[in-house]
């Protein structure tokens, strides 16, 4: 039966084509987020990309909608999509962008290259005198050991840090990692982190994770990067943190709430750094690519009436490692 496929993305005449010869029988429009109509929306029986959540919640006949991102929560609450429409998710198109992301944030807080950075904004030739930290050798804790946290795992290890990992379930450890832990284990592993990594979806079992208390286990002058979702971590004690030289800095690319208020404390501090969500962005073409690769390989499993690969369950709020057919990366 001919289906209704709506795309929303800023994609090339290739891309298109992949996604057309996906499933040839259906009928497509392609659009972008910014464009998208009403009209466009209510004739879709599936949809690729996020189009405004207000218009989304009046197609009552939804079959499917493959966000673009990996954490796309706002659609998940209750009454956005009807109640047997498949949600799945982006998560294995962002490893690539956002860890080199954070390796370079890692760089710029560890070798002190922030700090140069405003010396010569003030014209200043003057080194900082004491002792400067190394990525070899370092203990690094990832907290999120999905695609991204995998992919920054992985980085991390082949510049000579030691790896370990933290997941909801502990399962296999990977050759690159000293070991793998489950949640109930992250306090014991903070007091060694030289570098926490968090790459944590946004549930009600992260929310916060990152408190007072938690920050307090860190190790003195342990740096904090955060690329999940802002809700993770509280910003206010994250700030005190970093403000007493509990911990060193930290580079952020999601805060709680988004945009980060302008007179919010961390907006002030030197080795702190902030980017407004944009380390997974399209500005990476890969990033896009491989949105468009999931897309095309389910696509191919709807029309063929077969389980779709990355299917998001509305409680646990992410695609689990240990779900059969999830894609784990696209690297
Ligand atoms: N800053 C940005 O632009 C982007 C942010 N994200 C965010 O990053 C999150 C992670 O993305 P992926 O790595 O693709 O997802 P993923 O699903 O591959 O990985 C999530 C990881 O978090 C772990 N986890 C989940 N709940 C946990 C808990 N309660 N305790 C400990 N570990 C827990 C899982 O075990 C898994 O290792 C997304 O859910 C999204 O919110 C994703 C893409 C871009
Ligand atoms: O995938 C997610 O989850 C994200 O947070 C997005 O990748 C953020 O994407 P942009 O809004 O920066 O395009």
């Amino acid at each position: 039966m001919e289906k209704h496929i709506l795309v929303a993305l800023p994609l090339t005449e290739a891309q298109r084509e992949t996604i057309r010869q996906a499933a040839p029988r259906f009928a497509y429009r392609f659009t972008t987020q910014e464009t998208v109509t009403r009209e466009e929306i209510l004739w879709a029986d599936a949809i690729l990309g996020n189009v405004p959540v207000d218009l989304i919640r009046q197609n009552d006949h939804l079959a499917w909608f493959q966000s673009n991102f990996a954490g796309p929560d706002p659609y998940l609450e209750p009454g956005v999509l009807p109640a047997d429409c498949l949600v799945t998710n982006a998560t294995g198109a962002y490893g690539l962008a956002i860890s080199e992301w954070m390796l370079g944030m890692w760089l710029a807080l560890a070798k002190d290259l922030v700090l140069y950075r405003d010396r010569q904004h003030r014209h200043e030739w003057n080194a900082i005198e004491r002792p400067v930290r190394s990525i070899a050798g370092a203990r690094v804790l990832c907290v999120g050991m999905g695609d991204i946290g995998a992919s920054f795992a992985r980085r991390a290890h082949l510049l000579g840090a030691e790896v370990v990992g933290v997941r909801r379930h502990a399962g296999e450890c990977p050759d690159y990692c000293l070991r793998v832990v489950d949640t109930a284990h992250l306090d014991e592993e903070l007091p060694a982190a030289d570098l926490v990594a968090l790459s944590l979806p946004g549930t009600p079992q992260t929310y916060r994770m990152f408190d007072a208390a938690r920050l307090a286990r860190c190790k003195q002058g342990a740096i904090l990067l955060n690329v999940g979702r802002g809700s993770t971590v509280d910003c206010d004690a994250l700030a005190a943190a970093v403000q007493s030289g509990a911990l060193y800095g930290a580079a952020i690319d999601v805060t709680d709430p988004e945009p980060l208020p302008p007179d919010h404390p961390l907006w002030g501090l030197d080795t702190v750094l902030i980017t407004p969500h944009i380390s997974g962005r399209f500005s990476l073409p890969r990033t896009l690519e491989n949105i468009v690769g999931i897309f095309a390989h389910n696509l191919q499993r709807f029309a063929a009436g077969q389980t779709l690969d990355n299917q998001m369950s509305r409680t646990t709020r992410y695609v689990s490692e240990d779900t059969p057919g999830r894609r784990l990366t696209c690297e």
